[in-house]
C-alpha cells in the first residue's frame, strides 16, 4: 500500500474505533483527539486541536498522566477514572498512557481510553484496586482492636450469621464485607454490593433479581441508613421471605445504630435482622499501629506496579502522619498516598515538602497551635509546586469547607460558589 493510501486508512480507522485516543507533545498541545474521545468529554475535535489540554478540559482526563508519561517516557497503565464530562454525563474509563518518539525527536504521550461506563453501571461493586479478592489477608489489621474486628468477622463467615459492620466512612467495612464472604464455610457464588447511595429502585429490582434465584450469595448492603424508610421495610420483607435460602447478608451503617433508630434513618426492624452479629470498625485515630504498615504495604504496591524507587516516609512526614487525626480513615490516608505517587519518579523518601497543600491546611487546621509554619510557607525552591496543581488543591480545600459549612448539602454549597450543581459534583469526585 502507498504512504499516502495507508495515512487516508489509518484516518478512517482513527475515527471508527472504539478507543479513545488523544496525543499530546512535550508542550501540552493536544496534536490527536478522535471521535471517541470527543464522545467521552464531550468536547468536540475542533474545539480541542492545537489547544493546550488543559486550558480546555475542566474535566481531568488524565493530563497528569500524560505530562508525567512525556517527562518519564515510562507507560502508565489500567488507570481507572470517574468523571462528569461536558455533558453532564458520567463517564468511566481505563486508560494506558504511553510515550512515543518520532523519527524527528519529538516527544508525545498517547492516552488509549476504553469506555466502561456501562459495565461500571451495571456491575454489582466498584473495581477493587487491589487486582485480587479481598481476602482478611490483604486488610491491614495489626492492631488489637483490628485483630479483633477480623476474628468476630471469621465468626460470622463459618457461622453464616447476618452481620451489621458499623464504623465511620474509610474505615474499610467494605473490605470486611467481602472478607467474610471469601472466608465462608461454603462458597457462596457472587459477592453482590447494593450500594445504597444510588438509586434505590434500581438497587430493590437487583436485589429482587438475585434473592429469588437459586443460587447463594453474598448481599452486601453498603450503608443502609442512605436508604428511606420504604425501601428498608421492602429490604426487610425480601430478606424474610427468603431466609431460608443459603444467602448471606452483611449491611454497614455510618454511626451508632441508636442514634440512627432515634433519628429515623434505621429501620429498627432491619436493624434487628442484621444485627446477629454488629462489629464495630474502629476509626484510625483509636489505632494508630495501623498506619505505618499501610503506608508499607501501599508503597510496596506502588513499586511494584509503577517501578517506582519510593519505600520510606521521611521521620517528619512519620510523626505527622501519625499525629494527624485522619477523619477520612484509612481512605483518606490512601488517597493522600495517591497524590502524592502520583508525581514520583526516582524519589526514594517522601519528604514533608511533597505533601500536597490541601494536606497541610488540613493538619494546620486540626493543630493550629502546634504545627510549625515550615508546613505552609514556600522558601525552598523545591518547596514550589506547578500552579495548576497547587490551584486545584486550593479549590478542594475551599470547596470541603463551603461543603462544611452548607452542612454537606450539594446544592446549597454550589449556589454559594456560583457553580451548578453537577459542577460541583464533579469537582467533588474527580479525586
Ligand atoms: N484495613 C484496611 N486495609 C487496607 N486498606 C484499607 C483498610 N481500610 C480501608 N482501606 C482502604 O480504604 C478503602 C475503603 O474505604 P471505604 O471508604 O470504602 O470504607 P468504608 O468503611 O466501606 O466507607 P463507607 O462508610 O463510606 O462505605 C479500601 O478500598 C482500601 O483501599
Amino acid at each position: 500500500m502507498r504512504l499516502e493510501e495507508y495515512v487516508e486508512l489509518y484516518a478512517f480507522m482513527e475515527q471508527q474505533i472504539t478507543t479513545g485516543i488523544c496525543v499530546i507533545d512535550d508542550n501540552g498541545h493536544v496534536v490527536l483527539y478522535n471521535n471517541k474521545m470527543s464522545e467521552l468529554t464531550g468536547v468536540s475535535r475542533e474545539e480541542i486541536e492545537r489547544r493546550l489540554l488543559n486550558e480546555l478540559l475542566d474535566v481531568d482526563l488524565g493530563q497528569h498522566f500524560l505530562h508525567q508519561v512525556i517527562s518519564s517516557q515510562q507507560p502508565i497503565l489500567h488507570q481507572k477514572q470517574t468523571f462528569w464530562n461536558k455533558k453532564g454525563e458520567e463517564i468511566t474509563i481505563i486508560s494506558d498512557y504511553r510515550p512515543f518518539t518520532l523519527s524527528t525527536g519529538k516527544l508525545l504521550a498517547i492516552q488509549f481510553a476504553r469506555d466502561i461506563t456501562h459495565q461500571e453501571f451495571l456491575m454489582d461493586q466498584p473495581l477493587s484496586r487491589y487486582g485480587a479478592p479481598l481476602t482478611f489477608d490483604i486488610i491491614t489489621a495489626v492492631s488489637g482492636a483490628m485483630q479483633q474486628v477480623i476474628q468476630q468477622a471469621k465468626v460470622a463467615a463459618i457461622g453464616r450469621i447476618p452481620v451489621m459492620l458499623v464504623g465511620e466512612s474509610g474505615t474499610g467495612k467494605d473490605m470486611i464485607a467481602e472478607g467474610i464472604h471469601h472466608e465462608l464455610s461454603e462458597a457462596n457464588e457472587r459477592f453482590i454490593t447494593l450500594i445504597c447511595r444510588r438509586n434505590e429502585e434500581a438497587l430493590i429490582a437487583q436485589l429482587e433479581k438475585y434473592i429469588a434465584e437459586s443460587k447463594n450469595y453474598t448481599f452486601f448492603a453498603e450503608r443502609i441508613e442512605y436508604l428511606s424508610m420504604a425501601a428498608q421495610e421492602k429490604i426487610l420483607t425480601l430478606l424474610n421471605e427468603y431466609k431460608h435460602q443459603g444467602h448471606v447478608f452483611i449491611a454497614s451503617i455510618g454511626t451508632d445504630p441508636i442514634d440512627l433508630i432515634a433519628t429515623g434513618q434505621l429501620s429498627k426492624n432491619l436493624y434487628y435482622l442484621f444485627s446477629k452479629l454488629t462489629i464495630h470498625v474502629p476509626a484510625l485515630r483509636d489505632r494508630r499501629e495501623d498506619i505505618m504498615p499501610f503506608v508499607s504495604d501501599y508503597l510496596a504496591r506502588r513499586r511494584m506496579n509503577f517501578g517506582v524507587k519510593v519505600h520510606a516516609l521521611s521521620s517528619e512526614v512519620e510523626t505527622l502522619f501519625m499525629t494527624y487525626d485522619w477523619p477520612g480513615n484509612l481512605k483518606e490516608l490512601e488517597v493522600l498516598l495517591d497524590d502524592i505517587s502520583i508525581v514520583l519518579t526516582s524519589e526514594e523518601v517522601i519528604e514533608l515538602h511533597m505533601l500536597p497543600a490541601y494536606f497541610r491546611w488540613k493538619v494546620k487546621e486540626q493543630r493550629t497551635e502546634t504545627v510549625s509554619n515550615d508546613l505552609f510557607t514556600f522558601h525552598e525552591k523545591q518547596d514550589l509546586r506547578p500552579l495548576d496543581e497547587y490551584m486545584r488543591e486550593v479549590e478542594e480545600y475551599y470547596i470541603q469547607h463551603a461543603l462544611a459549612l452548607h452542612n454537606g448539602n450539594i446544592s446549597q454549597t454550589a449556589k454559594t460558589l456560583g457553580l451548578h450543581r453537577q459542577g460541583l459534583q464533579y469537582r467533588l469526585k474527580r479525586k
